[in-house]
């Protein structure tokens, strides 16, 4: 079984092409993300869809030719670009004499190299133990099955696959209590800004497109922004100052993925959590990307499944400053129906129609004060006069926020 970092590692990688739109894009992604975990994506071998051995999930025949490959090409490791049971992984490792590891252990490699904090680090630790989880459920349902399902209580295979999962699940419930208690903190801080009435901006993207770059040229803080896929894993945030508003904070955090492992975005509520109770979204786009469409997409589907599609959001088309002349316009502020910001083109990088950003920014927080007066007015009738009385503390829930409505800042319009 592999287990050691892939820090170093000639790769191999390994898709099976089902026709799917997407595969040549997931299978570069594959080979970003081998790199950013620190391995070498040497080669790669393509199954097709059909000739596939349940036992080795690609044909055997494919599996002398990756081999074949990893020699050649003098590979330790090969990383399969769908899940894989772990009898598969066991099985293919026996064939290859080599290492195997899939898509999602190699995300959740590159995440336990990333994680800083002590939250981080916790809900690293946590998805792998689920993930382990999973896999041990398959591995035994597997062997179950082979026995025919006599219903036999009690034998050595139970008792070994009994203790793994108590243990598994002990180790689980420790880092879930820990986490909960690492939220309480989290939340604690969180109801102290809010109390403050600081207006918060949280960045969402895809990884990649440019958040931390954003992040820095905003704050002057020194994020780590590189060209890897999750260089950033922990929420970091700063206050912005903003001529004529004041100041307001901003967060940085994890960048999304296609397909991204359920047990991650479990795991990372906390993170997410941060964007949940954000007063406003910047979804940073990469702008040049050839699938920057698809990149949004699925972004926002991830927006929806952690209930933040109804936090009002703007769109931040990154590193215009690498579209051809014919395709952009330049630094851009683009507006809704009602007038609102929607859109803002940009480069993160050069600076280039950052103020038109901070424009965007500095209007939607004053916009949001006014509707949280509006609303705390309607809500204690109070007269107008008194509507500068400090606000109520906002309760902290996603479900209810006045400046959540959408209409404001609807990028649909
Ligand atoms: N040309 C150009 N490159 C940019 C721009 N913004 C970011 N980049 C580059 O894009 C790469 C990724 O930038 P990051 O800021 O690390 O991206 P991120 O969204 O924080 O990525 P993760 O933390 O991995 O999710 C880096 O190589 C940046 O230098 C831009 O406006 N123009
Ligand atoms: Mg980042």
């Amino acid at each position: 079984m592999y287990k050691t970092g892939v820090d170093a590692a000639r790769a191999v990688l390994v898709g099976v092409d089902t026709g799917r739109e997407d595969f040549a894009d997931s299978m570069a992604e594959l080979s970003l993300l081998a790199d950013s975990a620190g391995s070498i994506p040497a080669a790669s071998v393509i199954a097709r869809k059909g000739k596939t051995d349940p036992a080795l999930f690609i044909g055997s025949g494919k599996v002398n030719e990756l081999k074949r490959v990893m020699e050649e090409q003098n590979a330790e490791l090969a990383i399969f670009n769908h899940p894989l049971s772990p009898t598969q992984q066991r099985n293919l490792e026996r064939h290859l004499d080599r290492h195997v590891m899939d898509r999602t252990g190699l995300i959740l490699d590159i995440f336990s190299q990333r994680a800083q904090s002590h939250i981080g680090k916790t809900q690293v630790e946590l998805a792998q133990v689920r993930y382990r989880m999973s896999r041990l459920v398959r591995a035994w349902s597997h062997l179950e099955r082979q026995r025919g399902g006599i219903g036999v209580r009690g034998g050595p295979g139970e008792t070994q696959m009994e203790l793994d999962r108590r243990m598994l699940a002990t180790k689980a419930k420790r880092l879930e209590n820990e986490l909960e208690k690492l939220q309480r903190q989290q939340k604690t801080q969180r109801r102290a800004r809010h109390r403050q009435d600081v207006f918060s901006v949280s960045l969402v993207g895809y990884t990649n497109a440019g958040k931390s770059t954003l992040f820095n040229s905003l704050t002057k803080a020194g994020a780590y922004a590189a060209d890897q896929l999750f260089a950033t894993l922990d929420t970091t945030s700063r206050k912005v100052h903003l001529d004529g508003v004041g100041s307001i904070v901003v967060s940085d955090t994890v960048g999304f993925i296609r397909d991204l492992p359920h047990q991650l975005v479990e795991a990372f509520r906390a993170t997410l959590d941060e964007t949940i109770h954000a007063d406003l979204i910047l979804h940073v786009i990469d702008a040049c990307s050839p699938v920057a469409r698809e990149q949004k997409a699925e972004v926002e589907a991830v927006l929806e499944e952690i209930g933040a599609d109804q936090i009002p959001r703007i769109e931040v088309m990154n590193k215009i400053d690498q579209m051809p002349q014919t395709f952009t316009r330049g630094a851009v502020l683009e507006r809704d129906g009602q007038g609102f910001p929607s859109q803002v083109f940009l480069s993160a990088k050069t600076g280039l129609g950052l103020d038109l950003l901070r424009t965007a920014l500095a209007e939607c927080s004053q916009m949001t004060d006014r509707i949280r007066f509006e609303h705390n007015r309607a809500k204690k009738q109070l007269a107008p006069d008194e509507f500068l009385e400090p606000l109520p503390e906002r309760p902290d829930t996603a479900e209810f926020n006045p400046t959540l409505n959408r209409n404001y800042f609807s990028n649909d319009a």
